[in-house]
């Protein structure tokens, strides 16, 4: 039975949580969270950078302390038996965790000490996971000399030596090039089907969600609907119909009255109208934009489904690349995540 067919199958879930909830001072970054992740699953946390997704990871792998709520990993809850949870899971952070100074080889061991890996459990096990991530043949370079992609794959090899149940990936991919977040997201998705353990993570790339079985989108530390993807996309209804005109209100004044259906705007700016059949649509919407007698200049109109991101807009009122961290964000992010666990 594959992992895919094994999700959902009624077993008890491997994470559970309830009204999980973390405030920093007045801020409420966690706010009353619910939801279950089934065995063999890859379950995804797609929002914004701030909405909340760092800081669910951390409390779910024991980094940080819950203010209110429960959360359960494979049996046990976070607070009262966090050394159980920490055997039970793997961690993939945002910012390299890896010794550069050291051998792929020499990081893989010194997380075998760590966990307590049998010395002869470990040396199968290294091989077994470099092979995994194709890095065998560099089991004895020196971390300094590899690439971004290498150095993410080391990692999750590493995080998967001591065989968790669940790993957990925090923006797996980010900074990488597009290339390579391909290929690492390849990676994941064999692991899953190798291991048949459940994947948790977190991302704000849409079409990196799309691997996901079920997603929970997070918006200021809510969440605002979890469902598989392709029920989500159902949300936003059939087709998509994009315009850009010279005067977008004018346009989009013609086409409340014309037709009395509401119009969003995109993530560039440009209205959004979500109609049955866009094929059909579109030869009236040219007639009512060109007539009344003052003719609206048309620069673009186009036609496609439902992404996640309109999903996103359509629940939150507004984008999640509005709010993506440059290069300087990013970098506190991490200062402020390493400081929180030092
Ligand atoms: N140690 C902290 N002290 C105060 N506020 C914090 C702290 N850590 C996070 N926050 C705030 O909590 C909110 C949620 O942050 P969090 O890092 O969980 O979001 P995120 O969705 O993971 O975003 P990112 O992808 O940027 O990490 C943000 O408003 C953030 O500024």
């Amino acid at each position: 039975m594959s992992p895919r067919t094994m999700a959902g199958d009624g077993a008890r879930p491997v994470i559970e949580v309830r009204g999980l909830t973390r405030r920093y001072g007045l801020l409420t970054a966690v706010d009353g969270v619910d939801f279950e992740v089934r065995d063999g699953e890859i379950f995804g946390f797609l929002g914004p950078n701030g909405a909340g997704k760092t800081t669910t990871i951390g409390m779910l792998c024991t980094l940080l302390r819950p203010t209110s709520g429960r959360a359960i990993i494979a049996g046990h809850d976070v607070v009262e038996r966090p050394h159980d949870v920490r055997r039970s899971i793997g961690l993939i952070f945002q910012e390299p965790a890896l010794d550069d100074r050291l051998t792929a080889w020499e990081n893989l061991k010194f997380h075998a000490m760590l966990y307590d890996v049998p010395a002869a459990e470990f040396r199968r096990r290294a091989a077994e996971v470099l092979g995994m991530v194709d890095l065998a043949d560099r089991a004895r370079s020196v971390v300094r000399t590899f690439s971004g992609g290498m150095r993410r794959r080391l990692e999750i090899a590493r995080g998967l030596l001591h065989r968790p149940r669940v790993l957990f990936l925090d923006e797996p991919t980010i900074g990488l090039d597009p290339q390579t977040r391909r290929h690492i997201w390849r990676y994941i998705v064999d692991l899953r089907q190798q291991e048949g353990l459940t994947l948790f993570l977190t991302t704000h790339y849409m079409e990196e969600a799309e691997i996901c079985d079920r997603i929970a989108i997070i918006d200021h530390g809510r969440i605002v609907a979890l469902d598989t993807p392709d029920n989500l996309k159902r949300m936003v209804g059939g087709d998509l119909v994009t315009v850009r005109a010279a005067d977008l209100d004018g346009a989009e004044e013609r086409i409340r009255q014309s037709f009395g259906l509401p119009v969003r705007r995109g993530p560039e700016g440009e209205l959004l109208v979500e109609v049955e059949r866009g094929d059909r649509f579109i030869p009236q919407l040219m007639t009512a934009l060109n007539g009344d007698g003052r003719a609206i200049e048309v620069h673009s109109v186009g036609l496609r489904r439902p992404t996640l991101e309109d999903v996103f807009v359509k629940l939150t009122g507004h984008a999640i690349r509005d709010e993506e961290a440059g290069p300087g964000e990013l970098w506190r992010t991490h200062v402020a995540m390493r400081r929180r666990r030092a």
